[in-house]
């Protein structure tokens, strides 16, 4: 089987705070986010198939990616809903904010294990997610690759 790896990239501004810790970015503040998607698969062999010769279409992989994650990111604000910010982010929400009221402490690893796991679900049979590159600043990134998680 010949597999190929494909990436699309996506940008996305998004603010968080980090509730309790101890520098600037317990403040809230924002990122312009970029998120490196790469999956794994064996390019479609079949003659009949529109989608001939690809892993898959990078605008499938586009609406995955929008729908599960920059469409409710771009510029909502994420919080930790296990410490007071809940109630910062409830009155913003009120005053009619986008918030996302996460499940953990919104660092750049927290978000990538949410990411693939969001677009892991929907990703079609046939194809693994690879591995994925947040990159919070310039000079900052995670990384998540399939292999690591064993
Ligand atoms: N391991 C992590 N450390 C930090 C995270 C994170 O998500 N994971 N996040 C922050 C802040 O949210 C913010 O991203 C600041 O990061 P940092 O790279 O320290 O930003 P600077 O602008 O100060 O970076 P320089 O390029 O060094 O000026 C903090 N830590
Ligand atoms: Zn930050």
């Amino acid at each position: 089987m010949k597999k190929v790896r494909i990436t699309k990239e996506f940008t996305f501004e998004t603010g968080h705070a980090l509730h309790g810790y101890d520098g600037k970015c317990r403040n809230v503040h924002g990122h312009s986010y970029k998120l490196a998607v790469t999956v794994i698969g064996t390019p479609i062999s079949d003659t009949n198939n529109v989608k001939l010769g690809m892993v898959i279409d990078f605008g499938d992989l586009k609406k995955i990616v929008k729908e599960e994650i920059v469409d409710p990111f771009d510029h909502a604000t994420v919080f930790n809903k296990n410490t007071p910010h809940v109630e910062l982010a409830e009155e913003l929400r009120g005053r009619g904010h986008d918030v996302i009221l996460a499940d953990y402490q919104p660092t750049s690893e927290m978000m990538i294990l949410d990411f693939a796991e969001k677009i892991k679900s929907r990703l079609p049979e046939h194809l693994e997610l690879f591995s994925l590159r947040l990159r919070e600043t310039e000079t900052s990134y995670a990384e998540w690759h399939a292999s690591d998680q064993a």
